[in-house]
């Protein structure tokens, strides 16, 4: 069995070395020539997986240890008895502890001593939105989501929606659709001139889920004029190309790595690893958790002279700063305009291991019920 895969995949050996020869191959230039002879296709978000990557080929399987499938012609595989699978949810508190941490930082930069006090309004409520608006609700914000195809599917059975409007007048507004390109409910610039034009200066946009789900250049063009929203970009269009300009515009800007906790690339792996071996009708052995080391940072303690907010911040920031990537980014979008793009990959491919919020303890010594339940909320474990 030859598996041809995008080098950048975690643990492709220690998943799929027992069920083929693995080929690892840059995901960004994995080409034709490459996947001739390949029966099983692994890659990540960087490789567009269609017919002309595929046909010809002997290709069976193909999977990606990612979330989206905006990449892959699903239609294309599916009319060519190629089986696919992709790794829903796998990286979804990842992004969720970027959203949390974008927000903590936000309110103490806008002196907001309380940010549950701040209203958040979530675009598309799946497997990251549903899990951010779980944990917000916990931690007692208002919050709203607006997810139009779930609405209608669910109808009065499920949860309560709002317009995109109504969810587009709170003070946070985050972004977790996927990157759907026509029909119904496309969501290809979803956020052009005029849905940018009626965010204002007090309110902060965040998007971590495909770059073109906001028309880049509107934005650039919204963030030269007065009243502008704050803005947190993850995910940008066109990349790894980063439009000149946006960068300096936007408060935080990090290379598409909202995803990138270990515990989340690990179990896009291992997703995939469970899909693959149930098609080739193989036992599923291994799991994520056997092979995630020993977290650097493993326990925090407080006592009752801590402030619960103080806390809070000091053991998210502990886990995960973005502050950090974004320097880095700034770093490397510095380079010439030809060397960015190789950059800006780099950053994703050398990026530091960073462990979500569940790999710490916090020891409270002495504090309030509602320090504990915020800890909780957060995700962090508790030692009392
Ligand atoms: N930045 C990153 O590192 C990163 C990591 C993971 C996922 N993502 C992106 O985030 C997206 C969402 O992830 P998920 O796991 O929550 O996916 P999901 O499929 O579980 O949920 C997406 C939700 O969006 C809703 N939706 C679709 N079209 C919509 C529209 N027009 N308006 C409002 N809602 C709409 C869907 O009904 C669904 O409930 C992924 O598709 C991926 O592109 C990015
Ligand atoms: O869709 C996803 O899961 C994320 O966007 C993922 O983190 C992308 O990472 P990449 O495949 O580009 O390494």
């Amino acid at each position: 069995m030859r598996i041809v895969a995008d080098e950048n995949i975690p643990l492709l050996d220690s998943f799929f070395g027992d069920i083929g020869e693995i080929h690892p191959v840059s995901g960004r230039t994995m080409s034709a020539a490459d996947v001739q002879n390949a029966d099983i296709v692994l890659v990540r978000s960087v490789t567009r997986v269609n017919q002309s990557l595929l046909e010809g080929s002997r290709v069976r399987f193909v999977g990606t240890c990612t979330i989206g499938t905006d990449h892959v012609d699903k239609q294309w595989l599916a009319s060519n008895g190629i089986a696919f699978s992709a790794a829903p949810g796998c990286n979804a508190n990842s992004v969720v502890e970027y959203v949390l941490s974008a927000i903590s930082l936000h309110a103490e930069r806008r002196g907001v001593a309380d940010w549950s006090k701040l209203s958040v309004g979530i675009i598309g409520a799946g497997n990251v939105g549903g899990e951010l608006a779980h944990k917000l609700e916990r931690l007692d914000f208002d919050v709203v989501c607006c997810d139009p195809p779930r609405a209608e599917q669910e109808g009065d059975n499920g949860q309560d929606f709002v317009s995109l409007e109504e969810a587009m007048a709170c003070d946070v507004v985050t972004l977790h659709t996927p990157l759907v390109r026509e029909g119904e409910y496309s969501t290809l610039h979803m956020f052009g001139e005029h849905r940018l034009s009626v965010l204002g200066e007090h309110q902060l946009l965040i998007n971590t889920s495909r770059g073109e789900v906001i028309d880049n250049a509107a934005l650039l063009s919204r963030l030269d004029e007065p009243n502008a929203p704050t803005v947190v970009l993850d995910v940008w269009e066109h990349e790894p190309r980063v439009h000149p300009g946006l960068l300096d515009k936007v408060w935080l800007a990090t290379p598409h790595i909202a995803g990138y906790s270990l515990e989340g690339k690990v179990q896009g792996s291992e997703m995939v690893y469970q899909a693959l071996s149930r098609n080739m009708g193989l036992p599923v052995r291994k799991k994520a958790g056997q092979f995630l080391p020993e977290p650097a940072l493993a326990k925090l303690s407080f006592t009752s002279a801590a402030e619960e907010m103080d806390s809070a911040n000091i053991a998210m920031r502990s886990c995960y700063d973005p502050r950090r990537d974004d320097a880095r980014m700034r770093l490397a979008m510095s380079l010439p305009a030809e060397e960015r793009g190789t950059a800006f990959d780099r950053l994703r491919r050398d990026y530091p291991v960073r462990r979500e919020f569940s790999s710490v303890k916090i020891q409270l010594k002495g504090t309030s019920k509602s320090m504990q339940d915020t800890f909780r909320a957060l995700g962090f474990k508790l030692k009392l």
